[in-house]
This record gives C-alpha cells, structure tokens and sequence, in this order.
C-alpha cells in the first residue's frame, strides 16, 4: 500500500500513523464479507480537518482503503465518520459515491441538517448516524438534540450508531434505550478487559443487548481493549488472547445482532499499530463456526446496510 501523508496539517504529537505492509489474511473471510467498520482521514488538502476536532492525524484515502479491503479479501465496507471531521460529511460521502455501490456509512449530524442534506447523504448510501460519548473525541451535545436527529432519521430507514466507555453506561441507559431505532454499539462499549467477563460490567452490556432486540454490537477493536496483548504484528495467530472471551460471548449470545471491522486507519492508538492482515486472523477465535463467521461478516451486515439486496 501507498504510504500515508499528511498533507498542510500537523500531526497530532505521537501519533501513530496506520500500517503499509499487512499480512495476507490466513483466515479466508467468506464471500462478500463485510468491513462494517472503518474511516478515511481526508486527505486533508482536500477534506480539511474540522475545526473543533480534538486530534490530527495522517491522511487515510478512499483509495488506500478499498486497497486495504482488496487485499484483506473483503467485498464491501462500511465506512463510518471520524470525529476529526465533526460534522462536514464530505469525505465520507465522497468515499461512498466512488465505491461503485460497495460501501456504506454512518454520518454525524447536527439538528441543523436540513432534509435535503440527509436525503442527499441516503443517496450517496449514508445509512445511520453516529452519536459519540467519548469525552476525549468530542464535546457534549444535549440528549435532547440527539433524540430529535434520532427521530428524524428513522424515517429514511436509518439506524444509532453509538460509542460510549463501558463506565459510562449506566449514565446512558435511559437514553439509549429510548432510541426509536436500531442502535449499534461501536467495540462493545470499551469494556474494561481485565475484569472478569462475569463481572457487573460485562454483565450490564449483556443485559442492554439481551433485553433490548434493537441494539447490535460490533465485536471490533481488541488492539484498543486489551491490555495483556499479545499485539497482532510479527506474524502473531493468537492476538489479543484477553479480548477473546468478551467478544466470543457477544457473539455466541446474539449470532445475528453482531457486526465486525477493522477500524482501519486506527484513530488513536498509543502502544502500537496493529496489522490488519493478522487483525482479519482474529476472527475464527471469536466467531469459531463457519456459520457465526457468516453472520458475523455477511448476513448482519448486509440485513444492515444493503437490506435490498437481501431476501
Ligand atoms: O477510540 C478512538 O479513538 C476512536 C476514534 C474514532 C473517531 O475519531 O471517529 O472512531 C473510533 O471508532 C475509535
């Protein structure tokens, strides 16, 4: 792959810039798999960084991406708004218009946005609006706002994407729950890994999915949640051995509410950068059937993103 720039802006100090080299997958995905999560970073000549962002980083093209998605053997993304471009959508939606019909994304929005501006954003194959409660990506937007977005967007079908700390659940839980759409939780709600996954906190998550039918997890990002690693570079088959059991049981619990992406380009890392070829190898520890690893990579996220496609 081509190696990132960075174009007229300055990197965020430290900033870990995403791998040129990924291995070619030893897990074979099955066909028309699914990258459900993924970003691309400008270039920022070009899509300028948004001005209230709270980090720079490299430059992540639509085209080292569907790169990426080719040589990992992936037949589709889903390509989701990074919070370095607040809400001005365009390189996402520009990322899609030239897929030729094989990816999909998630925006975000502002109460402002017109219906012209979302039937546009439908179009181009925006299908779900991302709600961020991360402290360090974002600033706080009232819940009243975000539920007024929520209800606008359920007519075009659209579904919540949502990213929290797995602490901050129990704040959240009456206004997630009251969400009128389906709602998809980014990286299982960054749960603390060295608890116990039959833990009170674990326990709460599962709660959240199993009584609530509308809410899907992503079961991505072990690089960002473990803590005892090992890190999938180097050739390693057995990454992120302390992820696996969080993950497998997301999975094993609700086979058909679960999605998976690489994360690619990795917003944020600090220790290190995965590669994404070993990330892809990842996948049979958590969804260890032939029949899980559909779902998870095919059947959910097209029922998801591509529903006209599916019977
Ligand atoms: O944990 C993160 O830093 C992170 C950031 C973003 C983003 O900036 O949009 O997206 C992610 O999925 C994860």
């Amino acid at each position: 792959m081509s190696k990132p720039t960075t174009g007229d802006f300055t990197k965020t100090a430290g900033w870990m810039d995403w791998y040129t080299g990924p291995a070619k997958p030893t897990f074979k995905v099955p066909a028309g798999a699914v990258d459900a999560h993924c970003h691309v970073f400008g270039p920022g000549a070009e899509f300028p960084y948004a001005p209230e962002r709270k980090y720079t980083p490299c430059d992540a093209s639509k085209h080292q991406l569907y790169a990426l998605r080719d040589h990992l053997g992936f037949a589709r993304n889903v390509v989701v708004q990074a919070t370095c471009h607040g809400a001005d959508n365009r390189a996402m939606v520009d990322a899609l218009v030239s897929s030729g019909g094989k990816a999909r994304g998630v925006a975000t929005v502002k109460r402002s946005v017109s219906d012209a501006e979302l039937q546009a954003m439908h179009d181009a194959g925006v299908r779900g609006v991302r709600f961020n409660f991360v402290k360090r990506l974002v600033d706080f937007t009232p819940k009243d706002e975000l539920m007024e977005i929520a209800s606008r967007i359920a007519k075009w079908g659209w579904h919540v994407v949502i990213y929290f700390e797995a602490v901050d659940l129990p704040e959240l839980w009456d206004f997630f729950t009251a969400l009128p759409t389906t709602v998809v939780v980014d990286h299982m709600g960054r749960p603390d890994v060295s608890l116990p996954v039959d833990g009170p906190q674990f326990a709460l998550f599962q709660k959240f999915m199993r009584e609530h039918k509308n809410v899907w997890s992503k079961v991505s990002c072990p690089e960002r949640l473990s803590v005892t690693g090992p890190k999938a570079l180097n050739g390693e088959q057995n990454a992120y051995q302390d992820v696996i059991p969080f993950a497998k049981r997301i999975v094993e619990e609700f086979p058909d509410r679960v999605l998976w992406g690489t994360d690619w380009p990795h917003p944020n890392l600090k220790d290190h950068m995965p590669d994404d070829g070993l990330l892809v190898d990842f996948i049979p520890h958590i969804a260890p059937t032939a029949e899980l690893q559909k779902k998870l990579l095919v059947d959910n996220p097209m029922r998801l993103y591509w529903p006209e496609e599916v019977a």
